[in-house]
């Protein structure tokens, strides 16, 4: 197998006096959706804003494409080429949906070619082109803050909980939509606590429980194991 696109070993964080990430190792391989799953609070959210810098590893080493992150500053790490999409969107509630989609980009306008093959995959992207994002309901905007992390092809995707709060109707937009990234060979890791958007979506998972990497394998033996599903993560695909 070729080396993984990026490498977390024993990385340690903590958020003022708590520890929080107690040595997380995890690799992400090239080409595949890794998904992270766990139960609440148990440091997934914290493992991705560490990888982008927006918290501080104490210890351990964070190595994408075999280059070491921690001399990067942070307003550097998204100039390496990693789209992220955060837990609460991060996106500009004054500026159009177009100019949401400018800003993301690093090298000036959209793609013509991807700007409409994003605005297949999320028609009301096309729709409210010109709009305020604020005023676009949660689920569009959750649309808008994946589009942003596509807005050119990236290294690497870290999406934290695309499908949350939302409901199904756009829950299967997002998953088509994330399909067809995956289809064009994009390298993902991504929070779920959704284990069927998780089984639909990823070939390999990781799951995290105190702070630490605790499982990692297939995501096919995951889900075919509601006796691991249980004791990992205290629920099963079947009861979800
Ligand atoms: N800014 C913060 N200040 C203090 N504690 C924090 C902060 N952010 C997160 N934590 C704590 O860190 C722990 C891990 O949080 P994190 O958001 O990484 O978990 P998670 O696995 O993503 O959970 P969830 O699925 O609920 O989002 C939790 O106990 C949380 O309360």
């Amino acid at each position: 197998m070729s080396e993984p696109i990026l490498q977390l070993d024993g990385v340690v964080t903590d958020i003022g006096r708590y520890h929080i990430l107690k040595g997380v190792t995890l690799d992400v391989p090239r080409g595949q959706v890794t998904m992270l799953l766990g139960r609440n609070g148990v440091g997934k959210t914290t493992t991705l804003r560490t990888i982008m810098g927006l918290w501080r590893a104490k210890a351990g080493r964070i190595l994408l494409e075999g280059q070491d992150m921690a001399p990067v500053p942070v307003s550097s790490r998204a100039a390496l080429g990693i789209g992220f999409v955060p837990e609460d969107m991060g996106i500009f509630s004054d500026l159009t949906v177009e100019e949401n989609m400018i800003l993301a980009t690093r090298s000036g306008p959209l793609d013509p070619a991807r700007r409409d093959w994003l605005f297949a995959a999320f028609p009301p992207l096309r729709t409210f082109w010109r709009s305020e994002a604020g005023n676009l309901s949660g689920g569009q905007k959750q649309m808008l803050s994946i589009a942003r992390a596509m807005a050119e092809e990236r290294r690497l995707y870290l999406i934290d909980e695309p499908t949350k709060g939302l409901a199904p109707a756009i829950v299967s937009t997002m998953v088509g939509a994330l399909r067809e990234l995956k289809a064009q060979g994009a390298s993902i890791l991504m929070v779920e606590q959704n284990l069927s958007v998780a089984r639909a979506l990823g070939d390999r998972a990781a799951v995290m429980d105190d702070g630490a990497v605790v499982w990692a394998g297939a995501m096919a033996e995951l889900s075919a194991d509601p006796a691991l599903q249980e004791r990992l993560m205290g629920l099963s695909v079947e009861a979800h």
